[in-house]
């Protein structure tokens, strides 16, 4: 017999097409999300953790082949939850690409097989590198923003002209199949989408403007492979792959569940959530606060260098002809990816979910400032040989003060790039777009309005970065996509409003910023000149 409750509540509709999906491969997790076409609306999902591999202090890899096997395993588990809502999957009209960026693979042509494990963007082994291309350049210079009127970016570990100048000079396999010219080249993108593609029967060889901004080998201006740039690293065109804009036809996927399915975006990571935050007008800036926090500021047509120590990035070419937007970017390496070392390496918590309620059994951080530069300062210091420092410990402090101190942590961090985007652009910013996982935390976006006393805006859907590419994609394959005003199932951005006075404000940071002199320039093979002294005469 029916109970009363079926009677009443008629099964669930299936769910109909036409759907757009999007991969998002970041550095801590992979996903594969399936939105309904031309909207926001997440009609199902997959997400996998990624394992990193640490072999040496600094070091950070990744497995390539684990990378493609637990996007296919997210694709495969999506679809499977598509078709038990009553989807189709051959409603899925076609994927778009999205990713950590700057990760640097290197490939054999022949089995399509990795040379290396991935070089992780977070990687810091590329010191030395760095230290002996600051060398060549002349006039002894030893100038970090020697490249930036060619490619916006300063010479860091970060960049992945750097790894694979690292790779070339360190791993006999790859030097050698550079020179027989069989060794390919790409950021994790390029790889994905050479691998669903085909592989070595076949598969694409591209990557997209974005993507290519972040290698230190793109020119800024041509949008294309630069030979000074190559000629400064020494490294052979013939590896790297074909630069395309953000949304186009890039290539049929060949096997799998979604075989015959095309695939028309790709974007990193940082750019595509830019795209899905609807940031698409001059002056419009969004932070996505993950493994790193990346602050992107929307300069239009126009290249803006910095003179304060921010990226000159591509945002975004939505289309072949399209025109491309620039960004200026604030690149901090170490935001979520604290927690992770609280959680793994200090015991302090077990998991994400007790971060907010720990930070909030104390009513402040009791004069605890912890910059966590594990692998050096990115934005705006470009300080390499930074370090790891927690100041202000006393007999009070406990783990709850210093939990609360690394949420305070990324905000000081974003408050410094507001600063320095408020010195190159002129214009102060109103607000600020915000997602990414931290962005749960209600207590961190509240210490982040505080902290840098402007009005924060979170992201209406958890998954921008993953809309941001889906977005693209829809647009390159129907056109008419009306990126300013996607289909919304959800309300209005809720707003977070500053709620401590300047005073505190600034008092506060003026102590964030001697937390960091304290941590600039710690990595040195030679102590100062004054405490040599001291040390000797001890
Ligand atoms: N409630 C939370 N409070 C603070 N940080 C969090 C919280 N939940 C997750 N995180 C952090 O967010 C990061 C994961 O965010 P995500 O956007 O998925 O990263 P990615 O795109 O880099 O893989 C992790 O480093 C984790 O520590
Ligand atoms: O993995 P995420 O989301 O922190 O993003 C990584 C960035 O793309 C690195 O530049």
């Amino acid at each position: 017999m029916d109970s009363p409750t079926s009677e009443t509540t008629p099964p669930p509709a299936p769910v109909t097409g036409p759907f757009v999906g999007a991969i998002d491969e970041g550095t801590t997790s992979a996903r594969f999300i399936i939105f309904r076409a031309g909207t926001d609306e997440i009609v199902c999902y997959h997400q996998i953790e990624v394992e990193s591999i640490f072999q040496k202090e600094g070091w950070c890899e990744q497995d390539p082949m684990a990378i493609v096997n637990t996007v296919n395993e997210c694709i495969a588990g999506a679809c499977m939850k598509l078709v038990a809502v009553g989807g189709k999957v051959e409603d899925i009209i076609t994927i778009g690409i999205t990713n950590q960026r700057e990760s640097t693979v290197v490939w054999d042509r022949i089995s399509g097989q990795p040379l290396v494990n991935a070089i992780i963007w977070l990687d810091n082994r590329t010191t030395s590198t760095v230290e002996e291309l600051l060398e060549t350049i002349p006039n002894n210079a030893r100038n970090i923003n020697y490249l930036r009127p060619l490619c916006g970016l300063p010479l860091s570990p970060y960049f992945s002209g750097v790894k694979l100048r690292w790779l070339r000079d360190n791993v006999p396999v790859v030097s050698q199949a550079m020179e027989k010219g069989t060794a390919m080249f790409g950021t994790i993108d390029t790889w994905l989408m050479y691998n669903l593609t085909g592989g070595k029967e076949g598969g694409v060889h591209k990557t997209d403007v974005t993507n290519a901004s972040r290698t230190m080998l793109m020119n800024i201006e041509t949008l294309q492979w630069d030979p000074n740039l190559l000629k400064f690293f020494g490294l052979p065109k013939s590896i790297l792959p074909e630069i395309c804009s953000s949304a186009e036809f890039y290539g049929n996927i060949a096997q799998g569940v979604l075989k015959g399915i095309s695939i028309s975006s790709d974007l990193g990571d940082q750019q595509a959530a830019l795209v899905g935050q609807q940031c698409l007008s001059k002056g419009q800036a969004k932070a996505t606060y993950g493994t790193g926090c990346f602050l992107l500021y929307n300069t239009g047509p126009s290249i803006v260098h910095s003179q304060h120590g921010l990226l000159t990035t591509v945002g975004y070419q939505l289309g072949r002809k399209a025109t491309p937007f620039y960004a200026l970017e604030g690149s901090v390496s170490i935001a979520g990816a604290a927690f992770n070392w609280l959680r793994d390496n200090m015991n302090i918590i077990q998991n994400s979910g007790q971060i907010e309620a720990m930070a909030s059994t104390v009513d402040n951080s009791l004069d605890v400032y912890f910059v966590p530069a594990f692998n050096g300062l990115y934005a705006p210091y470009w300080n390499q040989d930074a370090r790891g420092v927690i100041c202000g410990l006393s007999e009070e402090t406990t783990s709850e003060h210093i939990v609360r101190a690394t949420l305070e942590a990324v905000c000081f961090q974003v408050r410094d790039i507001l600063d320095s985007m408020h010195k190159d652009c002129k214009i102060p910013l109103a607000k600020l777009m915000v997602d990414g996982g931290m962005t749960v935390n209600n207590l961190f976006l509240q210490l982040q309005s505080d902290l840098v006393g402007i009005q924060v805006l979170r992201a209406k859907i958890a998954e921008t970065t993953a809309l941001g590419a889906a977005m693209a994609a829809y647009k390159a394959v129907e056109g008419r996509y009306s990126m300013e005003a996607p289909l919304s199932k959800s309300g209005p951005r809720e707003a977070i409003k500053p709620s401590i006075n300047s005073t505190e404000r600034n008092l506060r940071y003026q102590k964030w910023k001697m937390a960091i002199e304290r941590s600039l320039n710690w990595e040195t093979s030679s102590l100062p000149q004054g405490e040599r002294e001291a040390f000797d005469g001890a």
